[in-house]
């Protein structure tokens, strides 16, 4: 469970996130949306211990957060793949600095390619793959580590619809068959609703409202009417708060 108490992060003298509770039980999804600048790449960062809490306190698994975990796995808006080295390597790479045997990582690494669909690229540099196929080479190095937790900031944002859509379902998929948790961070409403099994709304450095959401996994979704419904039930609070 990670469970985030009356949380203040600040950058300087200004606060970007303030007195923020947060509850993700294992092996479920939250989404947190809302406007730009409200802190949830913060909030991200210090849930990954890449930033230090002025107060508060964040728990994951029962135990305190103060630096990073080898469990965690923090997928960035930028990919952040090595563009100088191949596919496979970028997905090695954090194997092999952990000290893993060549056999296990050729192993391990192969059966991430395999999952994502990644195989046919295994020896092109990330500047010859499209911005969906970087992203899932993205979600592959994550993967390779095994988390129980993995932290997205907007997947999807830089891809094109029917790519996007893609990348949710490939999400959706890991989801599934890894059994982690998944906190991810996004602007859109649609990825919220279809990723989200909780939806966490921000404002202004804290969590204005935490939504259950009821459509959450269910079969063809995007043919679904309800999970429109729920878009504009998440579009209704987001006006909301916004006024
Ligand atoms: N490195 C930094 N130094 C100073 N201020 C920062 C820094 N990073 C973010 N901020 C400020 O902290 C606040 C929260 O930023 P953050 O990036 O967490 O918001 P966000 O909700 O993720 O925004 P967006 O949706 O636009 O990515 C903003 O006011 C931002 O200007």
């Amino acid at each position: 469970m990670i469970d985030v108490d009356g949380l203040d992060v600040y950058y300087g003298s200004e606060a970007a996130v303030k007195g923020l509770d947060l509850l993700v039980q294992d092996h479920e999804t939250c989404a947190i949306i809302g406007p730009s600048g409200c802190g949830k790449t913060t909030l991200l960062y210090a849930l990954a211990g890449l930033i230090k809490p002025a107060s508060g306190s964040i728990r994951i698994g029962g135990e305190v957060l103060n630096k990073t975990r080898k469990k965690t796995g923090l997928i960035l808006q930028n990919y952040g793949l090595l563009p100088w080295k191949r596919v496979w390597e970028n997905l090695a790479f954090p194997l092999k600095t952990r000290g893993m045997g060549k056999n296990d990582i050729k192993t391990n690494v192969g059966k991430v390619l395999e999952q994502l669909g990644l195989m046919e690229f295994a020896e092109k540099f990330p500047s010859e793959l499209s911005g969906g196929q970087q992203q899932r080479v993205a979600i592959g190095r994550s993967l390779v580590l095994q988390p129980d937790l993995l932290l997205m900031d907007e997947a999807s944002s830089a891809l094109d619809a029917i790519t996007k859509e893609h990348i949710q379902n490939l999400v959706l998929d890991v989801f599934r068959k890894n059994r982690m948790t998944l906190v991810l961070v996004t602007h859109n409403i649609e990825e919220a609703v279809f990723l989200g099994q909780k939806i966490v709304v921000m404002k202004q450095g804290t969590v204005v409202r935490t939504m259950e959401n009821p459509v959450f996994g269910l079969d063809d979704l995007r043919n679904n009417m309800s999970f429109y419904e729920t878009c504009l039930e998440v579009r209704r609070v987001l006006d909301e708060e916004s006024s």
